[in-house]
């Protein structure tokens, strides 16, 4: 017998329409996947702070501070990062169903897991955004000095060391974070969203 048999879903009072009407702007996840150091979190953030700017419902999920609480019992193995991001998807739907424009920045390596997370959202709320940057350069910048440290052998299984990530195939958005600077990736994101009219 499956855990949840006994629960019973309940209808909300206000739905998510509602919120989009009463907010006068749709609600997406833009999920952000890419090396560590790719520049996710910056861009992310700099979206983020645009949106608050014009007054759209904003919010950012982000790979270290989730990792601080929710998620803090889960490691960097292949499982734990699928539960990582299994977790961060279920928490995504929560904030599109709540009316706000989600912005999570998870290295989120395994296309199994974007997919499943995918799959958890209607068509066009679920917009992927490839921060692609050259493992070179993001070595170069490492600005946690965690390549450093993986190359030394002081941190296993590390992303694009000796932990796999597998590119996206089909991405609705790709930012190539080593020639784009910040601002040109945030116009680029703002562009999309125009033009599916979420904002
Ligand atoms: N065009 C750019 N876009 C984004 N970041 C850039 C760019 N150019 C330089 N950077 C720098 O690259 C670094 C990217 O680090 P950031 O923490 O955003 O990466 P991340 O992908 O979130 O990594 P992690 O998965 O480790 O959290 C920052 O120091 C940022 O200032
Ligand atoms: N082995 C590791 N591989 C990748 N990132 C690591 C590792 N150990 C620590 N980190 C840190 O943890 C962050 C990545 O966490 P997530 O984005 O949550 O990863 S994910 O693979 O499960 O999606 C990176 O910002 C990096 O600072």
């Amino acid at each position: 017998m499956s855990k949840s048999s006994n629960i019973t879903w309940h209808e909300a009072a206000i739905t998510k329409e509602d919120r989009h009407r009463h907010n006068g702007h749709g609600s997406c996840v833009l999920w952000f996947t890419g090396l560590s150091g790719s520049g996710k979190s910056t861009i992310a953030n700099a979206f983020s702070s645009h949106l608050f700017q014009e007054g759209i419902s904003e919010y950012v999920l982000d790979g270290d501070n989730i990792r601080h609480g929710l998620n803090k019992d889960l490691g960097f193995s292949d499982e734990d990062r699928s539960e990582n991001i299994r977790r961060i998807g279920e928490v995504a739907k929560l904030f599109v169903d709540s009316g706000a424009i989600v912005t999570t920045a998870f290295i989120s390596p395994f296309r199994s897991d974007r997919q499943l997370v995918r799959d958890l959202f209607a068509e066009g709320e679920f917009i992927e955004v490839y921060v692609h940057c050259p493992i070179e350069e993001c070595e170069r910048r490492d600005p946690k000095q965690l390549y450093a440290k993986a190359r030394r052998g002081e941190i296993k299984d590390f992303t694009g060391i000796d932990s796999p990530y597998e590119e996206p195939l089909a991405p609705e958005i790709t930012i190539r974070s080593d020639l784009a600077s910040v601002e040109e990736a945030v116009n680029i994101i703002k562009q999309y969203l125009i033009e599916k009219k979420v904002i």
